[in-house]
């Protein structure tokens, strides 16, 4: 059996390769004290292979690394492709096909292999909030592009550090704030809907009428406020575990 992780810049999520929908998260928050629970994990199952994808910093995911190898288990960490060929095929547009998150790769892996040969917005609100763009042409799947915002703890924190007076807001969203905090939340809110939003309009312009798929460790927070706007929109909570275990059967095969 096999271990799938996603080393994304808040949390590792985990999963067995045997039952990708049920994910594990272990915050780390950029330090290294998360090793203990990361080691009980390791401990859960005989793990032959650990496929992983990171997009936090090289020497936190160099000691992930090392703290697996220290079980004698294999460690790969899947790039973004120019292409995968797996039960479909995804083209990557990217101009440089590896500088795409990969992440942000296998969520689209993920989320195409639940919701096969249709357009979609792959949005993942985690540490930033990415807005990607999938659809089908000529038998292919195609990653069109997609847009990178800070998520929302990044835009409530920026407003702390950024202005001489503004708190770490907390609250609910109201259609006219009245006190400082709720204006805040509202406007963070408002900003990621904006983005959401002006993501489905370019896909409508360009004829295409996406499922909207909701995934990161804020989805559910958000999922309210996204199903007024769009009641189509579906959560997936585990989209880039789903993408990891494909591609590692895909891997496995060639
Ligand atoms: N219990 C929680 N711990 C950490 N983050 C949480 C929690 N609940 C919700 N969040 C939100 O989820 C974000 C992290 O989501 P996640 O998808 O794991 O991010 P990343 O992939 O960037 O590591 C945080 O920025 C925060 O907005
Ligand atoms: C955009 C991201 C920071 C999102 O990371 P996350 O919020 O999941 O931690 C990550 O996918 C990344 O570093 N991407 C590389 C740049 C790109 O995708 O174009």
């Amino acid at each position: 059996m096999n271990l799938l992780i996603d080393l994304g810049n808040t949390a590792l999520k985990w999963a067995t390769s045997d039952d990708p929908e049920s994910p594990h998260t272990i915050v780390h928050g950029g330090s290294h004290h998360f090793f203990e629970k990361l080691r009980n994990a390791l401990k859960e199952k005989p793990f032959a292979h650990v496929y992983g994808c990171y997009v936090t910093s090289r020497d936190l995911t160099l000691s992930v690394t090392r703290l697996i190898e220290s079980f004698g288990i294999k460690v790969t960490w899947l790039k973004a492709q120019d292409c995968f060929n797996g039960p479909f095929s995804l083209v990557n547009s990217y101009k440089t096909p590896v500088q795409l998150g990969s992440d942000r790769w296998h969520a689209a892996i993920g989320a195409i292999s639940f919701l096969p040969s249709q357009p979609l917005l792959v949005v993942h609100v985690g540490t930033a909030t990415t807005v990607d763009c999938v659809f089908p042409k000529d038998g292919k799947m195609i990653f069109a592009g997609g847009r990178i915002a800070p998520g929302v703890v990044l835009m409530r924190d920026s407003l702390v550090t950024g202005t001489a007076t503004l708190p770490k807001a907390d609250g609910d969203y109201e259609d006219f704030p009245t006190d400082t905090m709720t204006a805040i939340v509202t406007g963070i809110v408002d900003s990621q809907l904006g983005l959401i939003e002006r993501g489905m309009r370019v896909m409508q312009s360009h004829g295409f009428e996406p499922t909207l798929v909701l995934a990161g460790g804020a989805a559910s927070r958000f999922a309210p406020y996204l199903k007024k706007e769009f009641p189509k929109s579906i959560v997936k909570h585990n989209l880039v575990l789903r993408g990891l275990a494909l591609r590692a059967e895909s891997e496995m095969l060639a």
